[in-house]
């Protein structure tokens, strides 16, 4: 068995006994630096991460950081076509938690995307993205600061999954004859030249889902519940993820329809509401308070990720979490991707890998040292001493590189 990774000495596992994580004062945390301008966004990161933690708890906790390896890095040192190794997924499985940077996923053909794999292949079902403003992020909105929202999205089923095939391939014809042959399909326009994708949307997928999202609607006390879907097109999959959320807030949340439903209340007055995917997309430009926690799937959410970081001052500034919440498997990730053509530039914003760290310091507990890059992140802002997404349209700002962006913080950590 190949042995790339290096145990850190000193450090213990965090694990998960009677439903309640338990993490060691010195926890090992696997980390890939990720492709593209990941290694660059990883160094900053790391060294803000360590710093809260050091100035928190002065020596008695400890991050032990363990590489572990996926992507581009991984054929480097794994060999070829090993972009996704045993070994890494075993340490992510074993380890409970993980941070990672952006994986490329070619389009239109190569392999399909780590990113998803990880997800699936570690069941973890929700892709959670909070959605805040930091006073003096430039933003193409007027009122950015009306946007406070967190992002549920269902990370392991529907058309995301990549069940497809490709037009032309026996494969294709097969799936072709069987939607007209068997099933009396006869709707498809092109059927000679179609590509065939499926999308495959459950109860327990939804449940599990909606019922994380309500949880934590209820545990931080927010005012409502939106279950985004288009159910008036797609009946079965996203009109299924509809009733079904509504179903589940009802039986185990103790939910009622309020005004003859389908919109309900749950005893505490949180509501839970669904609304159309484009109408949605619409709205949270236009009336963005009346939006809270959204719970909604796959493809939907990874869209309004972007859009909303966006209306925030762009996906530099836009963290999240993939999380199995029963098992309590973690991993930390940016909502951006590689942004290749500032690979090794040493210019990208690391914002949104700093806050998922933050993020999993939270999960963890720890949250004193999370507090501390909440604080330091925002007076850093405040500073105007900025990255170039957000100095190319802050008046007065102070343009800096990546490393140097983190270095501010860590002298804002006080
Ligand atoms: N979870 C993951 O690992 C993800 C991986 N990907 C993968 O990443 C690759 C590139 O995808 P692409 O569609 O270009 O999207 P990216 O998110 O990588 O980049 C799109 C644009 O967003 C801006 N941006 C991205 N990251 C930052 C940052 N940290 N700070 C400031 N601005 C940023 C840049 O805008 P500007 O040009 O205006 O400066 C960039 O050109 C693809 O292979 C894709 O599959 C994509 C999303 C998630
Ligand atoms: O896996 C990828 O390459 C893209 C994933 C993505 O865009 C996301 O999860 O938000
Ligand atoms: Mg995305």
């Amino acid at each position: 068995m190949a042995t790339n990774i290096k145990v850190p000495v000193n450090g213990e596992k965090i694990s998960m006994q009677g439903g309640k994580l338990q993490v060691p004062n010195h926890p090992i945390i696997p980390f890939v630096e990720g492709d593209g301008t990941g290694p660059d966004i990883w160094r900053a990161s790391v060294r803000v991460l360590d710093a809260a933690v050091e100035k928190a708890y002065s020596g008695q906790r400890k991050i032990e950081w363990m590489e572990v390896y996926a992507g581009e890095k991984s054929l480097e040192v794994y060999g070829a076509n090993e972009w996704l190794p045993d070994e890494t997924l075993k340490a992510f499985d074993e380890y409970l938690f993980g941070i990672k940077g952006p994986l490329t996923t070619p389009v239109g053909t190569g392999i399909r995307s780590i990113n998803v794999a990880l997800r699936q292949e570690l069941d973890l079902y929700a892709c959670v993205r909070p959605v805040q403003y930091f006073d003096g992020v430039p933003s193409p909105v007027k009122r950015p600061q009306d946007v406070n929202m967190v992002i549920f999205r269902e990370n392991t089923e529907d058309i995301y999954a990549g069940i497809e095939w490709k037009a032309g391939t026996d494969e294709a014809e097969k799936v072709r004859g069987f939607l007209t042959r068997e099933m009396g399909v006869k709707k498809i326009r092109f059927p000679d030249s179609s590509s065939f994708g499926v999308k495959p949307v459950s109860k327990e997928g939804t449940e599990r889902l909606v019922r994380a999202a309500i949880q934590y609607a209820v545990d931080t006390g927010r005012k409502s519940v939106a279950l985004v879907h288009k159910g008036n097109i797609m009946k079965f999959t996203e009109g299924g993820f509809r009733d079904w959320g509504y179903e589940l807030a009802k039986r185990e949340f103790g939910a009622v329809e309020i005004d003859g439903g389908p919109w309900c209340k749950l005893p505490n007055g949180i509501v839970i509401k669904d609304v159309i995917a484009d109408n949605f997309l619409q709205q949270i430009l236009l009336r963005p308070t009346e939006y809270d926690v959204i719970a909604t799937l796959n493809l939907n959410g990874d869209y309004i990720s972007d859009a909303l970081a966006a209306q925030v001052g762009g996906i530099g500034i836009a963290p999240g979490a993939n999380i199995n919440y029963v098992t309590g498997h973690a991993i930390f990730e940016a909502t951006h991707g590689t942004a290749p053509k500032y690979a090794n530039k040493d210019v990208i914003n690391p914002s949104s890998v700093i806050l998922s760290g933050e993020m999993m310091l939270r999960y963890m507990g720890w949250t004193e040292a999370a507090d501390l890059i909440l604080k330091a992140l925002d007076k850093t802002i405040q500073q105007k001493t900025v990255t170039y997404d957000f100095a190319r349209s802050m008046e007065g700002a102070t343009e800096v590189k990546t490393s140097e962006f983190g270095d501010r913080i860590i002298a804002n950590m006080d």
